[in-house]
């Protein structure tokens, strides 16, 4: 419209003249032609009886004719329609029906303790009295399978007091299926053993934890501290020597959003994958994993609820983020610390975020405010998209509970209203610029036990961690992330120097990418020029990286000391650092390298071709690993071999499906 009316120039210079965020968001939502193309009126996604009755009939065909995960399927999609009891006035109890009929075919899947979950919601949800014992027998016989002795009889028990009671079933029915749960009640008392685990629904090992946290931050281990240094900004830096393997980092993001591939597959909240899908009670484009973390969204996912589908079609890349992150500050909090924020720029830079009690928590809004978002360097190309999808989506926002209840009233109370969204907006556009520097995935390992070279690592999610989001950037990274639900751990992959910056990978690999690749793609997503090991002395890709190790490290400079050719080796003790001069008994490192080889090179292969990360695999790596990276001079190739092997063992202890213990179930499905 602005183009057609010859009026888009002139936009664009107002645009490009504005000092802040806020000045932004005044002049899109002060264009009459912009926002008469913005929606007034988003349209929503709400639950649907009709469609619940149609999946669940689909679900009950397939489970007559024993198809029963394709009846899975249908019953979880059924579970997202079905009005929650509260609002379904139609008295159908299509939800607890719909979460009856899953219980049966989990069950069917010997998916007991899937099956056991769905009976418990089916009864939360209030599932009709007359068919109570069928959901109380199926439960008694998924505890008889999980060896669950005492909840199997109870389960059997009541079951039975539920049939005595039930004056719809005909006497002589109700003595047979009296009998038969007598027999089950007997079979469960003469059971032997113990409980069987459930594992079915792990999707990672348990979380790993810091020995002990920095006061500072709180998710981060004591040995870490920030630093502003010019040119990079602030980053982390090790206040000890830290080993290759060492937990860094275990930190949970402010807010994540799961990508829409996975928004069925995954919770909303901690975007773990979800065994037994719940549904949202509003809304038909979300599932959590599990009735707490439903309950813990409630807040955050109010100000989206409806409205999924309205905000995805928002076409900057993690503008769902920046939505979500706002709406979970809340509009009473961005109006009360709006002084607070925007001084925070006053304090020493590497106390920017922190609390009152010079505390950076991942928790606080404040840590997110000052991320980098290189808004000096962005042209009005690229501001305008931006500024127009953060007036959309304060759009969005406005059609929630997230502003308060405005009446209509005088031309000043409309003006301050206009103030309120456009201050709102520009934290949305703050975030918009923000985020593409500082937003992490969160990922799964997606495993193919048949083809392990096939498994590959899947974005299921992107998070905002404002800790890890200090971490600057090298192309030979010295750490290594690894998602546990959305909760992120970093370890270290390199050994760290005390007074050394911790430096993290922004997709620009050296092995994989050559120098002038990453430096273009550094430099248009991040607005720096690397100068890590690998840029400066330009590195080879993977393919050219030596195998023989032909220098060691000196231990007093770290300089190149020459391995001498294998004609010389044995009459050779030692060699000259070429940089300080100094001797290194180079013998004695030759055997220390060799004595670990064999080991290495087994854990290797059982890494790569059989996926086998138990037992002693990893601790030989990283003795491996911890020993190459203090000695040899890099690259060399087994170096990087190890370390990707490293990177693996910890890629299949964090998020990986299926995962060993479950592959059979989650084959059947
Ligand atoms: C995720 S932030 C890292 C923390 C940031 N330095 C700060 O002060 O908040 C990413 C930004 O840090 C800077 N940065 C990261 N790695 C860098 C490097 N190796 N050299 C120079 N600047 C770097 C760039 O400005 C980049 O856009």
């Amino acid at each position: 419209m602005l183009k057609r009316n010859g009026k888009w120039e002139d936009f664009l210079t107002k645009l490009g003249d504005c000092h802040d965020d806020y000045e932004r968001l005044q002049v899109v939502l002060g264009t009459e032609e912009v926002i008469s193309h913005l929606p007034s009126q988003v349209e929503k996604r709400c639950k649907n009886l009709e469609q619940a009755e149609s999946l669940r009939a689909k679900g009950n065909e397939c489970f007559k004719s024993a198809k029963y995960a394709k009846a899975l399927d249908y019953y979880s999609q059924a579970v997202r329609y079905a009005p929650h009891p509260s609002q379904d006035d139609s008295g159908s109890n299509m939800l607890a029906l719909c979460f009856g009929n899953r219980s049966a075919a989990f069950f069917h899947l010997k998916q007991f303790q899937c099956s056991l979950t769905d009976i418990d919601n089916a009864i939360q949800a209030g599932f009709p009295a007359g068919s109570l014992h069928k959901l109380l027998d199926r439960k008694g016989k998924c505890c008889l399978f999980l060896k669950r002795k005492q909840a199997a009889i109870e389960a059997f028990e009541e079951a039975k007091q539920v049939l005595v009671a039930d004056p719809n079933i005909q006497d002589k029915g109700r003595q047979d299926l009296i009998r038969l749960t007598d027999q089950f009640i007997n079979k469960c008392k003469s059971l032997q053993g113990a409980s069987v685990e459930n594992s079915d629904t792990e999707i990672h090992e348990p979380l790993p934890t810091l020995l002990k946290r920095s006061s500072q931050m709180p998710c981060a281990a004591d040995f870490l501290e920030i630093k502003d240094e010019a040119g990079r900004g602030r980053g982390l830096y090790a206040s000890r020597d830290i080993k290759v393997g060492e937990v860094l980092i275990v930190e949970k993001p402010y807010t994540s959003i799961v990508l829409s591939d996975h928004h069925l597959s995954h919770c909303h909240h901690c975007c773990s994958r979800c065994f037994v899908p719940q549904p949202c009670a509003g809304c038909v484009d979300v599932v959590f994993c599990s009735s707490q973390c439903r309950q813990a969204a409630q807040d955050s996912h109010a100000a989206e609820c409806q409205l999924m589908d309205a905000i995805h079609t928002a076409d900057v890349r993690l503008g769902h983020l920046a939505y979500k992150m706002v709406a979970k500050a809340g509009y009473a909090y961005l109006m009360e610390q709006r002084n607070v924020l925007e001084n925070l720029g006053q304090v020493e830079a590497s106390m920017l975020g922190c609390d009152e009690n010079g505390v950076y928590d991942s928790q606080n809004y404040a840590t997110m405010y000052h991320l980098v978002g290189h808004c000096d360097k962005r042209t009005v190309e690229d501001m305008w998209p931006r500024t127009i999808n953060a007036a959309f989506m304060v759009k969005c926002l406005q059609q929630t509970s997230f502003f308060p209840q405005w009446t209509e009233g005088d031309q000043q109370a409309a003006e301050k209203r206009f103030q309120d969204v456009c201050y709102i907006g520009s934290h949305i556009l703050r975030h918009l610029m923000m985020l593409p520097c500082n937003a992490h995935e969160v990922s799964e390992m997606g495993v193919n036990w048949q083809e392990p070279s096939q498994s590959k690592t899947l974005e299921i999610g992107s998070a905002i961690y404002p800790v890890l989001s200090l971490i600057n950037h090298s192309c030979d990274p010295s750490v290594v992330r690894h998602s546990y639900d959305d909760v992120c751990v970093v370890r270290a992959i390199r050994g760290i120097a005390e007074g050394e910056e911790l430096c993290d990978n922004y997709g620009a690999l050296y092995p994989v990418m050559d120098r002038a690749a990453r430096q273009a793609h550094l430099l248009k997503q991040y607005y720096f020029t690397c100068s890590c090991q690998a840029c400066v002395n330009n590195w080879p890709m993977y393919m050219e990286i030596p195998k023989e190790v032909m220098e060691f490290y000196c231990d007093k400079c770290r300089g190149p000391v020459p391995v001498p050719g294998i004609q010389q080796a044995s009459k050779t003790e030692s060699m000259a650092c070429r940089d300080c001069g100094q001797r290194q008994n180079i013998r004695s490192l030759i055997l220390k390298v060799g004595k670990l080889e064999q080991g290495f090179q087994d854990a290797l292969f059982k890494v790569i071709f059989e996926m086998d990360v138990e037992g002693d695999t990893l601790p030989k790596l990283v003795q491996f690993l911890r020993v190459v990276d203090k000695h040899l001079h890099r690259p060399v190739s087994c170096h990087n071999d190890c370390q990707e092997a490293v990177k693996m063992c910890y890629a299949f202890k964090a998020n990986a499906f299926p995962r060993k213990n479950n592959r059979s179930g989650a084959q059947q499905r």
